[in-house]
């Protein structure tokens, strides 16, 4: 170990991109699968860096020297904070590193049920259950989409007096697609788990869409088989143990991968390296040490000239993105296989990039002449 390094040992879930670079000349650096960090990997730890596989409590760090945790993702389901508080353990979470990530597996999402129904978006209502970080960036989307958006949010309503909340019981019946983006919570004043259950999915009209992009529980799986709409499933309930029922009447159906752009994934990295930089009274992380982490832009999509509106962007996201691949991989030929393959293959993710990073070139006819136009998509 190098002698400037200001901290001994650093463990880091091993999902975190460029770990080395980002941490390197921080500590000794030990990559590890985030479900098997344990308290005997941690032991020897001045620092630790996790996604959201490792549970962090006394069982994990109580015996250690641990005096920072980093999670490079946004849930706090696995953090036990006022352990950690206590134990005057410093704790950071990238808020908000994925919510781009999300939000365009969102739009995909959509823009497959208009294409499989045969309709269009425009004009449909959209409810949005949690408008954080998240939801947010989906409502921006949806609005440029010309989705009429129905937004609630009972903790920010009660914080903004100006703040457009819906209660559930009179946006559940209006709703044509409907998104969570809260946290699980299972205490307190505003709870989440089951916040979707068998009486409010009875409010939902039969036709409507509903996507879980949050954590699985937030929505009741048994009772949202009941309910006869369009299911798009991207967090469940016993994570990898999914439910195979929900899986078979799924339309997507994906392993919590909503949030694994690799942008996302940087920034997150990014965020808690400099917060432990900050920590320790270090500068933060050089702008072209971050930016040498990503690909260079891919190259211009060519779109086919007949493509318009919703159906030159449903093309255009599945170019950058085929979230229909992922879907494929979670259905395995028999249940205990999609079980097995799950972690392995969020594990195993093929680099994404978010639209921002892509260009669509289009060759447009008018009076007669073909022009090449540029269309950023970047704004959905
Ligand atoms: N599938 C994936 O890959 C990912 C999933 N997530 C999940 O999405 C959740 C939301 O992420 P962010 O928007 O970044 O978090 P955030 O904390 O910025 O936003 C959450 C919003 O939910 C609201 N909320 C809390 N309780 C509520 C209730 N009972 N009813 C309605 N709204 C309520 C909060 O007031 C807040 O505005 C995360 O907690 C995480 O569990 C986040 C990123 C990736
Ligand atoms: O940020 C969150 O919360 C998420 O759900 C992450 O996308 C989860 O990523 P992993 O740590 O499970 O790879």
């Amino acid at each position: 170990m190098s002698s400037s390094k200001p901290l001994r040992r650093i463990v880091i879930d091993d999902a975190v991109p460029h770990a080395e670079t980002l941490f390197g000349d921080l500590g000794e650096c030990t990559l590890l699968p985030g479900r098997a960090i344990d308290a005997e990997a941690v032991k020897e730890a001045d620092a630790l860096i996790v996604r959201s596989r490792t549970q962090v409590n006394a069982s994990l760090l109580a015996g250690s020297r641990v005096r920072f945790v980093g999670s490079t993702v946004v849930g706090l389901d696995h953090v036990d904070q006022p352990w950690l508080r206590q134990a005057g353990i410093h704790f950071f979470s990238a808020q908000g590193c994925n919510s781009v990530a999300v939000a365009e597996y969102v739009i995909f999402a959509l823009l497959d049920w208009a294409h499989r129904h045969g309709t269009t978006l425009r004009g449909r209502t959209l409810g949005i259950i949690g408008v954080g970080h998240v939801g947010r960036e989906v409502l921006k989307r949806a609005e440029a989409l010309g989705l009429r958006c129905l937004l609630n949010d009972p903790p920010r309503a009660e914080r903004e007096a100006d703040f457009p909340h819906t209660p559930l019981e009179t946006l559940l019946p209006q709703v044509d697609l409907l998104t969570v983006h809260t946290p699980l919570i299972t205490t307190g004043t505003h709870p989440t788990h089951h916040l979707l259950n068998a009486e409010r999915l009875a409010r939902v009209p039969p036709q409507t869409l509903i996507i879980n992009a949050a954590r699985g529980g937030i929505i009741d799986e048994t009772a949202w088989l009941e309910h006869p709409g369009d299911k798009v499933v991207d967090c469940w309930e016993n994570e990898p143990q999914i439910n195979a029922a929900l899986l078979s009447a799924a339309q997507l159906a994906t392993p919590h991968i909503a949030g694994h752009s690799l942008d996302a994934k940087l920034r997150g990295g990014v965020m808690a390296s400099n917060a432990l930089r900050r920590f320790l009274g270090l500068p933060v992380l050089e702008a072209d040490v971050v930016d040498g982490c990503l690909p260079p832009a891919p190259p211009p999509l060519r779109a086919p000239a007949a493509c318009q509106g919703e159906a030159l962007l449903h093309w255009a996201v599945q170019q950058a993105y085929d979230f229909y691949q992922d879907d494929a991989q979670l259905r395995q030929p028999n249940i205990e296989e999609t079980h097995a393959h799950f972690e392995y293959y969020r594990r195993h993710y093929p680099p994404r990039r978010e639209w921002a990073a892509w260009q669509v070139a289009q060759i447009a006819q008018e009076d007669g002449r073909k022009r090449l136009c540029a269309l950023d998509f970047s704004t959905y």
